[in-house]
């Protein structure tokens, strides 16, 4: 783990000049944790530094949204009326909402590149449903696409009170170990509402395995409402999973804020910096080496197909021969079980030809068809569904 004060790097200006890129802070946390808060705040904070942030709302069914966005997803999307429509509960409807958000993806991308060189930071407010926004396609789709377009960092906002027991620390962050693999993106936690809880004990566990057993000890003896209980099984799962998760706190930021009192918002934007940096290091050749394995999986995919509707054909075609043979063998007795050459069998070889080029074609046309198509084909087909 790492946190930001030893990190002087950290202190650059998140794009250089020659880059002039901007930065996407996509925002996640648990509903409650202080998300919208969180971002109120930084809106603040960057508005006093003469660094305006350009705003994106995800949330379709937050009320009030406490600051001025530029992107709103209930502007296009009405999710009191997706959920009527489709017959849908609070969840199916936020979903449903953010798939029908996904097919504008490609305009909010546009909007973005064009105003590259006017921004600095774009900040992404998600639904409180987590598993909504982070294990939904539509979700998917869209961190791709900010992720494809310019530096993006999640800000995973912890609810710093809420977290401060040793059992629910660990399942938060087991939460945020599996955004990080979905998403394949650097990660900062925000330890927010510092002012109620501080955050020096999540230092602490993250970088020092027995101050988290300690804990862990304590909790139990002290009969703590969160604790696991004094089961034994629990207690060595916890600690067995605190040590698997040394790995993963080695590629994290851990930050502590007061989204109410604005504490740790500069350490923040410093993090996010060093993120910026770790971005362009690992993340993007990263996911420039995952696209070109999935470039060349089509390639090979499609010969591997091609061979098999070969191979079938010649299967089709003995079988023919055979049935050939059995009509010979009764009709022309005069070739005692002899296989002439058929006369139709040069045209036949030309047949296989064309049909092996249909298929290359066919193939082709398929292989050729790049994942942005494959989107707006379900953009086009999430369009249709709506009316
Ligand atoms: N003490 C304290 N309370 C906070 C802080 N940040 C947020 N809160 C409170 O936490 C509650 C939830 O804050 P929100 O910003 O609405 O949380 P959210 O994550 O956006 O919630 P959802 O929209 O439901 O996902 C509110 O009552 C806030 O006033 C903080 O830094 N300190």
């Amino acid at each position: 783990m790492s946190t930001t004060s030893p990190v002087p790097a950290a202190a650059e200006p998140i794009a250089s000049p020659a880059k002039k890129q901007p930065v996407n802070i996509v925002c996640i946390g648990m509903a409650g944790s202080g998300k919208t808060t969180f971002m109120q705040r930084l809106n603040a904070h960057l508005h006093a530094a003469k660094e305006p942030p350009y705003i994106v709302n995800l949330d379709p069914a937050v009320k009030n949204v406490p600051f001025d966005r530029n992107i709103d997803i209930r502007d296009s999307v009405n999710y009191k009326e997706v959920m009527t429509q489709y017959n849908l509960g609070p969840n199916g409807g936020i979903m449903t909402s953010l798939n029908l958000f996904a097919t504008k993806i490609d305009q909010v991308i546009g909007i973005l590149e064009k105003r590259a060189d006017s921004l600095t930071r774009v900040l992404v407010d998600t639904p409180g449903q987590i598993e909504c926004f982070v294990w939904s396609a539509s979700g998917a789709i869209i961190t791709d696409a900010l992720a494809s377009t310019f530096p993006t960092v999640i800000a995973y906002v912890i609810d710093t009170p809420r977290t401060a027991q040793p059992a629910t620390f660990m399942a938060n962050m087991l939460y945020a170990c599996s955004i990080l693999y979905k998403t394949k993106l650097p990660m900062i936690l925000v330890f927010n509402k510092t002012d109620a809880h501080d955050a020096e004990f999540a230092k602490e566990w993250m970088t020092d395995f027995e101050a988290f057993q300690t804990a862990l000890r304590a909790s139990e003896e002290n009969g703590d409402d969160e604790a696991i209980g004094g089961s034994g099984y629990m207690g060595s799962l916890l600690n067995s999973m605190s040590l698997m998760l040394d790995e993963f706190y080695n590629h994290l930021d851990l930050v502590g804020v007061s989204a109410m009192t604005g504490a740790g918002i500069d350490e923040f934007l410093k993090a996010v910096d060093g993120k910026v940096e770790e971005y362009e290091k690992d993340y993007k050749p990263e996911m420039e080496k995952a696209r070109a394995k999935r470039e060349e999986d089509k390639v090979k995919n499609k010969q591997k197909e091609l061979d098999r509707l070969m191979k079938d054909l010649a299967v089709g075609k003995k079988e023919e021969q055979a049935d050939v043979i059995s009509d010979l063998d009764t009709d022309d007795e005069d070739n005692q079980g002899m296989v002439e050459r058929d006369e139709d069998e040069v045209v036949n070889e030309q047949d296989e030809e064309t049909l092996q080029k249909r298929y290359e074609k066919a193939l082709g046309d398929s292989g050729s068809r790049s994942t942005k198509e494959e989107e707006e084909s379900l953009q086009r087909y999430l369009q249709k569904s709506q009316g």
